[in-house]
């Protein structure tokens, strides 16, 4: 695999919640890449959560950051990218993503609410009724991350491992089509 992707970044994009931090680093593993999210990279960079710098800095000021940052690490080869989830909706972010393979992790919403009921971290979802903000989002985002090189559909049951196996095993087949 290392050999067919040829130092090829992967960038991991989708809504909050479908498994982009943790499938990326079973990927990175697996396939010998470093592993780099964009969410952990602005973090540290502003010494503040993510719930912190939508609350103090405001969301605008979040997505110039995360379009730095990915401009930034799309220099760099053999990495596993996690995205954060809205990274999609910037043209400009589309130019970076295409330095390497967009595989796009798909998950039902109402997995996503289960999921994420008690946690906290994503400032977006933390209103009255989050099942409507994920559903609006996604109507936004979706024909974006329908531009992915690859559609990984996941299932309720479906293990982080087996899917970062299916991501494996299926990039060979749109290799040969590029
Ligand atoms: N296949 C899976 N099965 C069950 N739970 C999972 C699976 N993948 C991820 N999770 C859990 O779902 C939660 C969200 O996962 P994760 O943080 O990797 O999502 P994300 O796509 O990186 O979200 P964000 O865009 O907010 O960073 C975590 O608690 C994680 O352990
Ligand atoms: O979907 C989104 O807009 C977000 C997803 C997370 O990865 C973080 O980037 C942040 O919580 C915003
Ligand atoms: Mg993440």
């Amino acid at each position: 695999m290392i050999d067919l992707l040829k130092g090829v970044n992967l960038y991991l994009i989708g809504m909050m919640g479908v498994g982009k931090t943790t499938v990326g680093k079973l990927l990175a593993q697996e396939v010998g890449y470093r592993f780099v999210d964009t969410d952990e990279i602005i973090v540290k960079a502003v010494g503040k959560s993510i719930n912190e710098i939508f609350t103090e800095n405001g969301e605008t000021d979040f997505r110039q950051l995360e379009s730095d940052v990915l401009g930034q690490v799309c220099a760099y080869t053999k990495l596993i990218v996690a995205t954060g989830g809205g990274i999609v909706m910037q043209q400009q972010n589309w130019g970076y993503l295409r330095h390497g393979l967009i595989v796009w992790l798909d998950v039902p919403i109402q997995i996503i609410l289960e999921r994420l009921a008690e946690d906290h971290t994503r400032p977006l979802l933390q209103n009255s009724d989050p099942q409507g903000k994920l559903s609006s989002l996604l109507e936004q985002r979706q024909h974006k991350y329908s531009q992915a090189d690859l559609h990984i559909t996941i299932t309720a049951t479906e293990t982080p491992e087996e899917i970062a196996t299916r991501i494996l095993t299926t990039i060979p087949s749109i290799l040969k089509k590029s």
